[in-house]
């Protein structure tokens, strides 16, 4: 089992970018980035792109209860499937606020740098009205504090060698 495959989501905080004022100028750099890199297909994939609000409800069944795989402070996470058939993780913002935006395009903006086997990657954002939406890969594994200590702690018991490796992997994703 390699860390990766238990879901464990290394993601940025404010803090590590604090005093950046330009993250939303930055946020709009990426958007035309990403724009110019799509209408270029000749050269290689992007590595994530911007979502339509109607594509994520159309892959989440209109955000549907029965899709929901967990709440953070940012908001519901849905279960979703594009229609290449990839299965994708969206993160709802609950409520808009200057704050929650900021945080929003903090998330994007260092995700959509960073590319690493241990981490999450981005698959897209979407940003409509007052909607932010944060697009990843599905992980169907659950999070590691429910290897550890939750529901799956007994089904699968991980000996120290694992734990070694999930802890060396993790360092690594960080750094
Ligand atoms: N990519 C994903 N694949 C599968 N499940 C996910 C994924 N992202 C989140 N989840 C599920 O949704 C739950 C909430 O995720 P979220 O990232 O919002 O948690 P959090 O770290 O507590 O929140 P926040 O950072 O917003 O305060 C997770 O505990 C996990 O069960």
């Amino acid at each position: 089992m390699t860390f990766r495959s238990i879901f464990c989501c290394i993601k940025p905080s404010d803090r590590w970018v604090s005093g950046n004022r330009n993250l939303k100028m930055e946020l709009c750099v990426l958007t035309e980035l990403a724009d110019l890199v799509w209408s270029d297909r000749s050269k290689k994939e992007p590595t994530w792109r911007i979502f339509s609000l109607k594509e994520l409800h159309s892959a989440t069944n209109n955000f549907n209860y029965d899709n929901k795989l967990g709440e953070g402070g940012f908001g519901s996470v849905y279960w979703g499937q594009l229609w290449d058939g990839s299965q994708i993780a969206v993160k709802r913002l609950k409520v808009w606020s200057n704050k929650a935006d900021m945080e929003f395009a903090v998330e994007v903006e260092i995700l959509a740098r960073v590319r690493h086997k241990n981490l999450l990657s981005l698959r897209g954002y979407c940003a409509e009205g007052q909607e932010r939406l944060i697009v990843y890969d599905y992980m169907p594994n659950l999070s590691l504090l429910s290897h550890l200590h939750g529901q799956h702690s007994s089904e699968c018991l991980l000996d120290w060698n694992r734990r070694m490796n999930i802890a060396i992997g993790s360092a690594e994703g960080i750094a």
